[in-house]
């Protein structure tokens, strides 16, 4: 064991009961013989030519594809500033590209994130919106819980009048395997504050998105 890792799969430090929790981490070396394992359990040979190195490879493209573990949304969220001209209405950033992986069978989860909110006196850099997508994204996900952190995170740091978060994605694992439902798209949406009491504010999300506004 050479770290210890927080792993914050449901909100800032939290997990889904509200308690924060840490899981030990394996050194490379281990990581890289439980691919070697798995290499084996495909019926490969770990021994030959082309797989070599492939242990190595597949536990630092891990690091890479499950770098939100790492990202701390306080650093993220944290830097907001005033909107001096008063803009006031809603900031919506749309198609912002993500790629995930499902809980289940950790394979990808490909889709696009739309992510609005109503200012209260302060704003967010638009690219924060974007890293925020990505720190959760780069985790083992359910598309519902990438929708609700990415709203929650946002709500809580920035507490604008409200946040509405809106995923469209294609699970690999019900392409590639299982029920093999090619096209299939899954649309996840959580709303809150104003979004969520002002039903026009929820349709204004709405018609912005679809380009009608
Ligand atoms: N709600 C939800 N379900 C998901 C998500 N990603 C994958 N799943 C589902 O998780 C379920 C896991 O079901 P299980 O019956 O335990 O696993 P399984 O035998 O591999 O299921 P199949 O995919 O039907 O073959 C499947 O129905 C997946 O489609 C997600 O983001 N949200
Ligand atoms: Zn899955």
């Amino acid at each position: 064991m050479d770290a210890v890792i927080k792993n914050f799969p449901n909100d800032v430090g939290e997990d889904q009961d509200g308690e924060s929790r840490s899981v030990a981490r394996p050194s490379e070396e281990e990581a890289k013989a439980a691919v070697e394992l798995l290499l084996r359990w495909i019926g490969e040979d770990p021994a030959r030519e082309g797989l070599l190195d492939t242990p190595k490879r597949v536990a630092r493209a891990y690091q890479e594809l499950f770098s939100g573990y790492g990202d701390s949304l306080e650093e993220i969220l944290g830097r907001t500033f005033e909107e001096v001209s008063g803009y006031d209405e809603l900031v919506l950033v749309k198609d912002i590209p993500f790629f995930s992986h499902c809980e289940h069978h950790m394979v990808p989860i490909i889709g696009k994130a739309h992510v609005g909110y109503l200012p209260d006196g302060r704003v967010l850099g638009l690219s924060k919106i974007a890293r925020v997508v990505d720190a959760f994204g780069r985790r083992l996900q359910t598309q519902e819980s990438l929708t609700a952190q990415i709203a929650d995170s946002i709500d809580k740091t920035l507490k604008p009048r409200g946040v509405a978060v809106m995923i469209e994605a294609e699970h690999m694992c019900m392409v590639m395997r299982g029920v093999q439902k090619i096209g299939s798209t899954t649309l996840t949406s959580t709303f809150t504050g104003v979004f969520k009491t002002e039903p026009q504010e929820q349709a204004r999300f709405m018609s912005m998105l679809r380009g009608k506004d």
